[in-house]
C-alpha cells in the first residue's frame, strides 16, 4: 500500500548520469542509517522509495526526501517508478522473498547479513542469480569495507607476516535486543567473523566447535553469554572467537593474526586517547554505527559506483551462502557440544 509520494508505475530505463534510484526494504536501525547514507553522505543515488510493515516508520524515513515514496508492502517499492536498485535492511526471515522478488525483476540488491539464515533459502538466491545471468546481489558484510581490516588482507595477501596459524576474535557488544536468542549469539553476531574469517585468508571453514562457561551473565538467563566459537579452516588455519553480546561497556570488534614470522592486530581504540594525572585512558564507541561508520560510508559508496555500472561489490551470493552453511553448523555445534564438520554445495559454474 502507498502511504505518501508519488503513485507507482512502470520501471523506466534510468537516463545516463541520473542518480541510482534506491528501494529501501526496511526502516529500522539499519535502515534508516543507509537512508540517511544514500540521502547525504553518498553521491550518485537517490532513495526512491521506503518500504516497512510498520507504515508510521516508512512515512517518517521517506519523509523529508523529495519523491520519496514510502508504503508498507515491499512489492510496491521494488515496482515503484523510478526504482533501479534494492537495498535490503529487513529482519533476516524476510531477506530471501525480497531477493528473489528483486532477482525475478533484474534489479541489483545490497542485501544486509545474515542474506539469508538458512542454507537451503541461500542456495535458492545463488540459483536465482545464476537465472539472472548477471551478478546482482552484495551482501552488508561490511568489515570488508573497514581499513583496519583492510590493512589486515592486504597484509595478509602480501605474507609480509609469513603463513597465517592462528585468528584470535573478540566481538563485544553493548547489550543484545531483548528477542536476542542464543542461537542469534551465531547466526546473528559470529556470522561477521565467518565472513570476515573466509574473506581475510582466502579459505573454506570446515569444522566449527562452541564451548560454553558453566554459567552466563547473571540477568541473562537462557542465553548462556559470553562463548568461545573455534573453527578449522582447509588451509590449516584455527580461528578462535570470543562472543560477548551483554558486555554492558561498549562495542569492540578485534582480530589478532598470529603468523609465522609475526602477528598483527586490529580493532584496538577508535576513539580520543587521553594521558592525564599519571594515567592513560580511552574511548570505547557504544555501537556498531559509530564503529563501523566509515565502514558503511565505504560501502554504499561502492555499491552505488558498481551498480551504476553494472556491477556487484563486497560479500557475494555465494559468500552469503557460505556464511549461512557455517551458521547452520555453528548452531548445531552450539546445541550438541560437538564438533560439526563443513561441506558447502557445490558451486554454480564451477566444476
Ligand atoms: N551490518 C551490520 O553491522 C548490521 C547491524 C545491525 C543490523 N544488521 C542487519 O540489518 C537488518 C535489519 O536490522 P535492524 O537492526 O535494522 O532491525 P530493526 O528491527 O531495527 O528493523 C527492521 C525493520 O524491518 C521492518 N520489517 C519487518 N519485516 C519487513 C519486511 N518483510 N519488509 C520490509 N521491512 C520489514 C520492521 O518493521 C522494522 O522496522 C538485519 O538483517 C540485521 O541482521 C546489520
Ligand atoms: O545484528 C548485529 C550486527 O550485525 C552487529 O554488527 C553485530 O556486532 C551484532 O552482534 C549483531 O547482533
Amino acid at each position: 500500500m502507498s502511504i505518501s509520494g508519488s503513485p507507482s508505475g512502470a520501471p523506466a530505463a534510468r537516463p545516463t548520469g541520473a542518480p541510482l534510484g534506491v528501494a529501501v526494504l526496511g526502516a529500522g536501525a539499519m535502515g534508516a542509517d543507509h537512508v540517511h547514507r544514500l540521502d547525504r553522505v553518498v553521491s550518485g543515488a537517490r532513495v526512491a522509495a521506503v518500504a516497512d510493515p510498520d507504515g508510521e516508520r516508512a512515512k517518517t524515513l521517506a519523509a523529508g526526501i523529495d519523491g520519496c515514496l514510502a508504503v508498507t508492502e515491499p512489492l510496491a517499492a521494488l515496482d515503484a517508478a523510478g526504482v533501479d536498485a534494492v537495498l535490503i535492511a529487513s529482519p533476516g526471515p524476510a531477506h530471501e522473498a525480497a531477493l528473489l522478488a528483486a532477482l525475478d525483476r533484474g534489479l541489483p540488491v545490497l542485501c544486509e547479513k545474515p542474506m539469508v539464515p538458512d542454507p537451503a533459502g541461500a542456495l535458492r538466491v545463488v540459483a536465482a542469480e545464476e537465472c539472472a545471468g548477471r551478478p546482482l546481489v552484495s551482501v552488508g558484510f561490511m568489515r570488508r569495507f573497514d581499513a583496519e581490516h583492510q590493512r589486515l588482507k592486504a597484509l595478509l595477501d602480501a605474507r609480509e607476516l609469513g603463513e597465517p596459524r592462528l585468528l584470535h576474535c573478540r566481538h563485544r557488544n553493548l547489550a543484545s535486543h531483548p528477542y536476542f536468542t542464543e542461537e542469534m549469539l551465531i547466526s546473528d553476531s559470529v556470522a561477521h567473523e565467518f565472513d570476515a574469517a573466509r574473506w581475510l585468508l582466502g579459505q573454506e571453514i570446515t569444522a566449527v566447535q562452541v564451548f560454553r562457561p558453566t554459567a552466563g551473565l547473571p540477568g541473562h538467563d537462557g542465553l548462556n553469554d559470553p562463548q568461545l566459537v573455534v573453527f578449522e579452516t582447509d588451509g590449516g588455519v584455527v580461528v578462535d572467537v570470543e562472543i560477548l553480546a551483554n558486555g554492558g561497556f561498549g562495542y569492540q570488534v578485534q582480530t589478532e593474526a598470529v603468523c609465522t614470522r609475526g602477528t598483527a592486530r586490529i580493532g584496538e581504540a577508535h576513539g580520543l586517547m587521553t594521558n592525564i594525572a599519571g594515567r592513560w585512558g580511552g574511548e570505547i564507541a557504544q555501537d556498531y554505527l559509530t564503529r563501523f561508520a566509515d565502514a558503511y560510508d565505504r560501502e554504499l559508496r561502492a555499491w552505488v559506483a558498481a551498480t551504476r555500472r553494472g556491477a556487484t561489490t563486497g560479500a557475494t551470493s555465494w559468500d552469503g551462502y557460505a556464511a549461512a552453511e557455517v551458521c547452520a553448523a555453528g548452531v548445531r555445534a552450539q546445541r550438541t557440544g560437538q564438533r560439526v564438520p563443513i561441506t558447502l554445495a557445490p558451486r554454480p559454474g564451477r566444476s
